[in-house]
């Protein structure tokens, strides 16, 4: 994939009066990882949605290398698409098959599963199971078992690196991760730089310093964009939640003098 252009981009909810993307334009580049960022309800995961076809804009053009979505043939262009997102599915099937869940049709060796899961941080948590890759994902049937959220989280993004696909989107993929393993995923996400696309929406903002680009929305608008030192430098709203968050990691930790008394 060689561009993204998003072209005065609108998506309105049916139910909705106001726009939750409102007139958007930015072109992305072959190997360049961005970010969307911005308040609860600004219109980041809908405008990630639209990028990856699984929403129909209701106002402008999104071309892919110059042709507009509606000259592609659908299929092709998701087969090129890969999407992680909050809410996934947990399929009553083994380990190795939650991960290679959407590329079934074309096959998937296991040499290819274990790489995508090591990239996601899940391949030692996924040997540590009972049978492995092949420990069914479902308590519900003997011999299974369940995934705590951020283990389920690990085998999603699994299936998000598995296809190698020239546009990964990641919407909020770290929420449930502990430090260590976030650290690890974003390390995982900056290796694709150069090579496919990334889209990455989170709201940890210290994870999108290494962007190409970061766009910054606000009910719906695109407000502000730029890398993460043009943007600070601009004293705008990315500085002023970039520096909000980072002042909460820098407050000393002040323990309490006394403890608790329980009962
Ligand atoms: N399926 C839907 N139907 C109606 N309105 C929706 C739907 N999905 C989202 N919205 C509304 O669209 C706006 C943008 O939502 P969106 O999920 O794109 O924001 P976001 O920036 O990704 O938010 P968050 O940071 O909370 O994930 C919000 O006002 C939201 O309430």
């Amino acid at each position: 994939m060689r561009t993204i252009v998003v072209d005065a981009v609108s998506l309105r909810y049916p139910d909705r009066d106001t726009a939750a993307v409102d007139q958007v334009s930015l072109t992305i580049e072959a190997g360049q990882t961005v970010a969307f960022v911005g308040e609860n309800g600004s219109g980041k995961s809908t405008l990630a949605t639209m990028i990856a076809t699984l929403r129909t804009p209701t106002g402008g053009t999104i071309r892919y290398n110059g042709r507009p979505t509606d000259d592609w043939d659908t299929d092709a262009l998701r087969a090129r698409i890969a999407v992680v997102t909050q809410e996934y599915h947990k399929w009553p099937f083994t380990a190795a098959t939650n991960i290679a869940i959407g590329d079934l049709d074309v096959g998937c060796e296991q040499d290819r599963i274990e790489a995508a899961a090591a990239r996601a941080v899940a391949h030692n948590m996924i040997n540590e199971l009972p049978h492995g890759y092949d420990t069914l994902l479902d308590r519900t049937f003997a011999g299974g078992q369940d995934l705590s959220g951020g283990q389920w989280q690990r085998i999603t993004a699994a299936r998000g690196f598995l296809r190698d696909a020239d546009l990964l989107i990641m919407d909020e993929p770290s929420s449930a991760l502990d430090p260590r393993a976030e650290d690890a995923l974003f390390q995982a996400i900056r290796d694709r730089q150069g090579h496919g696309i990334t889209i990455l929406i989170t709201h940890r903002l210290a994870n999108v310093r290494h962007a190409d680009r970061i766009y910054v929305l606000h009910r719906g608008r695109l407000v502000e964009a730029g890398t993460h030192d043009d943007l600070l430098a601009g004293g705008g709203r990315y500085a002023e939640l970039f520096t909000l968050q980072a002042a909460g990691y820098a407050t000393p930790v002040s323990l309490p003098r006394q403890t608790a008394t329980l009962g």
